[in-house]
C-alpha cells in the first residue's frame, strides 16, 4: 500500500507522527510536505496529494491542516477524490464502508496524535462495503462527471 501525506503548518508536527507511525507498519509513504512548522498555504498542498491519488500514485491520500477542513474542501475539487474530515473512529470507519472515501483529512489542532492514530488505522482497514452504497457514490460521480467543463 501507498499513501501520499501532506499537511500545512498547523498539521506539520501530526504528520511527522503519522508518517514515522506509517512507517513502522511497512507502509509506502510518499510525503508532499510541509517540512517545517513555517507558515504555508493548505490548498498547495491538498492539491498535490489530492493530484496523486486522482493519478493513481498513491492508494490513498492522508492530509491534515488546523481542522481538517481548509484541506478537504480543496481536496473534493480534484475529480475522483472522496475526502472526509474526521475527528473521531467512528466516521473514520463510516467514511470508507459507506462512502469509500480516499483521502482522510485531520486537524492538527483538534485530535492529539494518540486520537489521530486510532483513526488512521481504522481508516485504513475498514474496506469499503458497496452495495446500496456503491450506487449513491456512483451518483456522486455522475454529478462530478456533469460538472466538469466541456473539452
Ligand atoms: O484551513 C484551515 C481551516 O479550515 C486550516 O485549519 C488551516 O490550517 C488554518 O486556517 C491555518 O491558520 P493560521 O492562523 O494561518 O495558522
Amino acid at each position: 500500500m501507498r499513501i501520499a501525506i501532506g499537511a500545512d503548518h498547523a498539521g506539520y508536527a501530526l504528520k511527522e507522527t503519522l508518517v514515522a507511525h506509517l512507517r513502522e507498519q511497512g507502509i509506502e509513504v510518499v510525503d508532499f510536505g510541509t517540512h517545517s512548522p513555517e507558515s504555508v498555504d493548505y490548498p498547495d498542498y491538498a492539491r498535490a496529494v489530492a493530484e496523486a491519488v486522482a493519478r493513481g500514485e498513491a492508494d490513498y491520500g492522508v492530509l491534515i491542516c488546523g481542522t481538517g477542513i481548509g484541506m478537504s474542501i480543496t481536496a473534493n475539487k480534484v475529480p475522483g477524490i472522496r475526502a472526509a474530515a474526521v475527528s473521531d473512529v467512528y466516521t473514520a470507519k463510516m467514511s470508507r464502508a459507506h462512502n469509500d472515501a480516499n483521502i482522510l483529512c485531520l486537524g492538527g489542532r483538534v485530535v492529539g496524535p494518540g486520537l489521530a492514530i486510532e483513526i488512521l488505522d481504522t481508516w485504513l482497514r475498514t474496506p469499503f462495503e458497496g452495495g446500496r452504497h456503491a450506487r449513491r457514490v456512483e451518483k456522486i460521480r455522475q454529478l462530478e462527471a456533469s460538472c466538469q467543463p466541456s473539452p
